[in-house]
């Protein structure tokens, strides 16, 4: 590499650490209540509702964990925040799930779920039976739901996709990787960029096994959103080809992409969201 084209690589390597602090500084403030407040309750998850974000996130993870092409034993979740909707179908197809996070404020709340003691910030019940619908179960089957994603769980740890290699290398991850990789609302609300995006989705490949699902759901033309009062964090606003093309960059086998576009109902001024889309990929 010639000094010029070392220098300018200097100059991007210094801009990308930049961005990453930046997007490191403002998660300071996020509020784990208060984001479940504005994203986890109706309207935006109204299970009467066709047309609610949240079912249709839930029938998306539904059936693509039912599709009869996933197996193996681990499941891991990256940047789960302080929800669990997103492992409610996983952890009945895989015996050891992996709740992970940035924040020690996620984890704790995640943490007071899975222990069953203190207080939840949400009441994830008519989730549990909302999922038990979709697999044909009694929707008083929630509680054996419950116990059964309380039983999987087996740990909950810090991560950073903008690490090579984002979990800590003591974590019980095999070192084969993951069978399964589920990601939501994180790649794109925590990088600077698009570059970083991309980064960061090849960045969790290392976390997969080959022959390994990734099902990534995340935000369309999305430049903000609230993690609490006064909490403003930029998101890089995608569009459903820059997802394709970023995850066929990373290594990734595209299997299917669907996408939700937000009725004006979903508006709920916490955001800038348009749409949502769904991404089932397979690591070759
Ligand atoms: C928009 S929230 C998504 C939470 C949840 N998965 C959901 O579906 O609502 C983004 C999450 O990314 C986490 N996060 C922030 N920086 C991160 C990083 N560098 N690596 C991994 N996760 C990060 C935040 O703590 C937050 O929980």
């Amino acid at each position: 590499m010639d000094r010029e084209a070392k220098n300018e690589k200097e100059e991007n390597d210094r801009e990308r650490e930049k961005g990453v602090a930046a997007m490191v500084a403002c998660y300071q403030g996020f509020d784990p209540a208060a984001y479940l407040q504005y994203n986890y309750m109706p309207p935006r998850a109204d299970f009467d509702r066709q047309d609610s974000i949240v079912p249709w996130k839930l029938g998306c993870l539904h059936r693509a964990f039912t599709e009869g092409d996933m197996g193996g034993d681990v499941l891991v979740d990256v940047g789960s925040g302080p929800t669990l909707y997103q492992v409610l179908s996983g952890c009945e197809v895989f015996d050891t799930v992996f709740l992970t996070d940035f924040l020690e404020v996620n984890r704790q709340e995640l943490r007071r779920w899975l222990q069953g003691e203190g207080y939840s910030s949400l009441d994830w019940t008519p989730y549990l039976q909302h999922v038990c619908k979709l697999e044909g179960r009694r929707p008083s089957a929630w509680t054996e739901k419950a116990a059964r994603l309380r039983s999987v769980v087996s740990d909950i740890l810090p991560i950073d996709v903008h690490l090579p290699r984002p979990l800590h290398p003591d974590s019980q991850l095999p070192t084969a990787g993951a069978d399964c990789l589920v990601s939501c609302f994180c790649l794109e609300s925590v990088s600077p960029d698009l570059a970083s995006f991309t980064r960061a989705l090849g960045h969790i490949r290392g976390l997969l096994r080959p022959g390994g699902h990734l099902l990534l759901i995340g935000a369309l033309g999305e430049s903000y959103y609230m993690g609490g009062p006064g909490v403003r964090i930029p998101v890089v606003p995608l569009d459903e080809a820059q997802v394709c093309a970023s995850v066929r960059a990373s290594g990734y086998t595209l299997v299917r992409l669907e996408v939700y576009t937000l009725p004006q109902g979903m508006m709920v001024g916490v955001d800038d969201v348009t749409g949502v889309f769904f991404v089932k990929a397979r690591k070759p």
